[in-house]
């Protein structure tokens, strides 16, 4: 007998491990509450407690723990639940998904440094209380130490709870090297101390003030920001207001008239108030968001299904502020967060402070108060707006999680596990917690309109624009036909230069929309055909003029442009492909006075790129916007009336058996930026195959028959929605291992599945970062028992795992791969 806690470890390990505690750590401790621990080789982790337990561990000693960093779970026991659901289904490890799931603030190790806060100043040590006092002497006399040694100083393991204390009030705080830590931004206050409290105080201080004008007036000013209530004001805004170098507060807080303390920012700042009501909405509207609350009430997924501004958004809202009501917490989960600056603005008008964002490319300590809020409970981050990871947040209260363009693809993580898709995790996380999802999009993914024919899902419907704005009027352009007569430039036939010019003389606005995959630029030897390649990968450099370099999109190598070809020196060499640079080097040419801009990978790697490059649109600054994938998100420009399709079939032409379907939704999402406000929109698809009938489709707006179409075809081949996928992937350095070992490993799942497995068969880009790959998929039809069969999948890994030979290739599984 003892006592144990059994502890989530953040590694790619496939079991949780037993540590040993005493009586009192027991009962302290909770599941969701983080603690240090040893592991390995003189290492510390932060580790979650799973479970306390009493039966010590069969095969090791359980060792002890380091010491306990919380009072209280930063994990709710519905999150651990919801983990232990993604691990299962996603066939990942538990410490995987915690890693991934935790802002890395919240990883602290043994390691991490504590020194004296540099607001600190002595004088107020009588409030601390024993342990504090210890940790301040030490600090007093060592510029800096670790936890660890604290632990010792203090002579108990919970030393973080004091730590954290003391960091609040602004005496100790953890020292800058630590790569990521979580360290609140402290500001100084001043507040108005008891004694001068009550109407006779105030009138007693004020008297007392006369003989020194400065504080005198420092005071007023105080006063008059409080205002009533006593509240603690910001020193530096008093400065600005008195203009007062500090002497005037200094002199106030030495008079014991001011109480100074250090008070926590809010990095999350958004200084904005709700400021507008939500908007009336049109019969349309109001009878799709009575649709939705019907089905809630019988406690079912709903579809929006609204066509391209339509005004989806308006509906959220609506749905939000109800909840919002009630005091539930809302979940809005995006594609892609960076692309919405647009949406953050609009729905912080409604919402003001209760909107909180959660953001990949916010730093840490942004990331920790959001995750502490919405912990707590806050009304301040109680809508909280991100894309997947901010599904893991600490909810306590969720009410309604809404899926905005639910069918992207991004929404699926590809690397490092867990590969869970974010919209059905959520699903999955809103039935463990009683609150309804909305799912929407112009165009459905085919997964999720099967459940709105299966009956599972409710289903409303937005057929027209907002403002009675028709569809955009979408046109096909035969570029072998324009080829013929000889009416292309560059890459620009006729019927497209002469819409951007009627475009540009009325003052519009257009949007050139460029594919990505498949389409980059390669330079290319014209005598020989070589085309230079990535040492480490399997795939041709693209050429990048503007830089004047070669890179590899798969593992970043570049070199310099090279003037001749590596293979037979000729310097016949010319670049081949489309890339959206030369479009936008093309545009410049045909249109010298427009104002061209380009928003792809390139040029929107920095934080704020995105938003700056899509206000500058917005503003007029751009007359053309030449982009990929990334202009196709639920963007509301008002002023674009034609948007241009230079390649259509690069799109469709993608052997992959979604192909088809993404192309419908890739085309219709672009097409729908055009023509928003007023007048009708135009859009012309430049394309070889003008009779394919996803263009067709796409040209109609026919989302119905596309949707039929490809639903039959999956039918026919078992693909998706009937049927689920496993992909399990190999990879290796050594070509030959890689392949006897995924043969092996598939011949035992063909043993039980037959020809429901297909390969091991390379992927398109077989060799990346010199590490060769094989990919075998499975085909589960539904109503098969997946649990049953991923079991299975596990025991052939650990069978393969047996052989020496075979251990060092490695396998991933992705379940629903997309
Ligand atoms: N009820 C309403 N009152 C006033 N304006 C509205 C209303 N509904 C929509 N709009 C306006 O119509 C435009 C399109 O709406 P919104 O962006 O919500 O469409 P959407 O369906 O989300 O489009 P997409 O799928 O293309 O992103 C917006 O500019 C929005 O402000
Ligand atoms: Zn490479």
């Amino acid at each position: 007998m003892g006592y144990f806690v059994e502890a989530i470890l953040p590694l790619a390990l496939p079991q949780t491990f037993t540590y040993k505690v005493n009586k009192q750590e027991y009962d302290h401790l909770l599941p969701g509450m983080r603690i240090a621990v040893p592991f390995g080789k003189n290492r510390v982790y932060t580790a979650l407690v799973q479970k306390m337990h009493q039966t010590p561990p069969q095969a090791y000693e359980a060792k002890e723990i380091e010491y306990i960093l919380d009072d209280a779970p930063i994990i709710t026991q519905t999150q651990l639940q919801h983990w232990a659901w993604i691990s299962k289904y996603y066939m990942c490890h538990i410490g995987e998904v915690f890693k991934n799931a935790i802002p890395t603030a919240f990883l602290l190790e043994s390691e991490t440094w504590v020194c004296l806060s540099e607001d600190f100043t002595t004088g107020d040590e009588s409030q601390l209380a024993d342990d504090e006092y210890l940790l301040l002497e030490a600090l007093q006399h060592q510029s800096a130490l670790r936890i660890t040694d604290i632990t010792e100083i203090l002579e108990k393991k919970t030393v973080l709870p004091v730590v954290n204390r003391m960091i609040k009030r602004g005496i100790v705080a953890l020292q800058a090297e630590i790569k990521e830590r979580y360290r609140p931004k402290m500001s100084r206050y001043v507040m108005l101390n008891h004694v001068a409290d009550g109407e006779q105080g105030l009138v007693e201080t004020l008297d007392g003030l006369k003989r020194a004008p400065k504080q005198y007036k420092t005071f007023l000013v105080y006063l008059d920001l409080v205002g009533d209530e006593p509240k603690p004001i910001k020193v530096s805004e008093l400065k600005k207001i008195t203009q007062d170098s500090g002497q005037a507060i200094k002199g106030l807080v030495k008079k014991r008239i001011f109480t100074e303390e250090m008070i926590q920012e809010d990095r999350i700042q958004y200084t904005g108030e709700a400021v507008v009501q939500p908007s009336q909405l049109n019969p349309e509207q109001e009878l799709a968001l009575g649709t939705i609350q019907s089905a809630f009430g019988e406690n079912k997924v709903c579809l929006l299904h609204g066509v391209t501004s339509s005004g989806k958004t308006e509906v959220y809202v609506q749905l939000i502020k109800e909840a919002l009501e009630k005091g539930e917490q809302v979940l809005y989960l995006l594609p892609e967060i960076a692309l919405t600056t647009q949406l953050i603005q609009r729905l912080q008008k409604y919402f003001g402070s209760y909107l909180a964002v959660y953001h990949s490319k916010f730093n840490i300590q942004e990331r920790a108060e959001v995750w502490q809020h919405v912990l707590e409970c806050n009304a301040k981050a109680q809508l909280v707006i991100g894309a997947r990871s901010s599904l893991f947040l600490p909810f306590q209260n969720l009410g309604l999680v809404i899926v905005d363009e639910e069918h992207e693809p991004s929404f699926k993580q590809h690397d490092p596990a867990p590969r869970y898709h974010a919209r059905d995790a959520a699903i999955v996380l809103a039935k463990s917690m009683n609150a309804q999802v909305l799912l929407g999009s112009a165009t459905p993914s085919l997964e999720t309109y099967h459940n709105v024919l299966q009956g599972r899902y409710g289903l409303a419907e937005i057929k027209k624009r907002y403002g009675q704005v028709p569809m955009p009027d979408i046109n096909l352009v035969d570029l072998k036909e324009q080829q013929k007569k000889k009416r292309i430039k560059g890459h620009f036939s006729e019927p497209l230069r002469l819409a951007m010019e009627g475009t540009l003389t009325e003052g519009k606005q257009i949007i050139l929309f460029q594919n990505r995959r498949g389409f980059a630029p390669v330079m290319e030897c014209t005598d020989c055909g070589h085309c230079p390649q990535c040492p480490n990968c399997d795939v041709s450099l693209t050429y990048h003029a503007y830089k004047r370099q070669l890179r590899c999109h798969y593992c970043g190598y570049y070199s310099a442009q090279v003037s001749k070809c590596h293979s037979c020196s000729s310097e016949a060499l010319d670049t081949k492909g489309l890339g959206t640079e030369q479009i936008e080097q093309e545009c410049q040419e045909l249109f010298p006075d427009a104002r061209v801009g380009r928003m792809d990978l390139d040029t929107t790697r920095a934080k704020h790129a995105h938003a700056k490059i899509i206000d500058q649109f917005t503003s007029g600054e751009l007359d053309i916007l030449v982009g990929t994938q990334m202009l196709s998100k639920g963007l509301d420009f008002k002023n674009v009336d034609l948007v241009g399709v230079l390649h259509a079939d690069g799109i469709l032409n993608f052997p992959d058996f979604r192909s088809h379907e993404r192309g419908y939704q890739l085309l219709s999402q672009v097409s729908g930026r055009a023509g928003r406000h007023e007048k009708r929109g135009k859009v012309l698809i430049q394309t070889y195959n003008p009779y394919h009938q996803i263009l067709q489709q796409v040209s109609i707006h026919d989302y119905e028959s596309m949707q039929r179409e490809q639903m039959y075809e999956r039918r026919q081949h078992a693909y998706p929605p009937f049927a689920r996928l496993i992909r399990v992937t190999f990879k290796h350095k050594d070509y030959s291992k890689l392949e006897q070992a995924s043969e092996w490993f598939v011949q035992g799942m063909r043993n039980l599945w037959q020809d429901r497995v297909l390969g091991p068969v390379p992927p398109a880009v077989s060799r990346v970062r010199n590490q060769y790959i094989q990919v075998a998929v499975l085909k589960v039809p539904k109503g098969h028992d997946l649990a049953t069969i991923k079991n299975s999948i596990k025991r052939i890994e650990n069978s393969f795992n047996a052989i020496p030979y075979y251990r060092s290739v490695r396998i991933i599984f992705d379940v629903d791969p997309i």
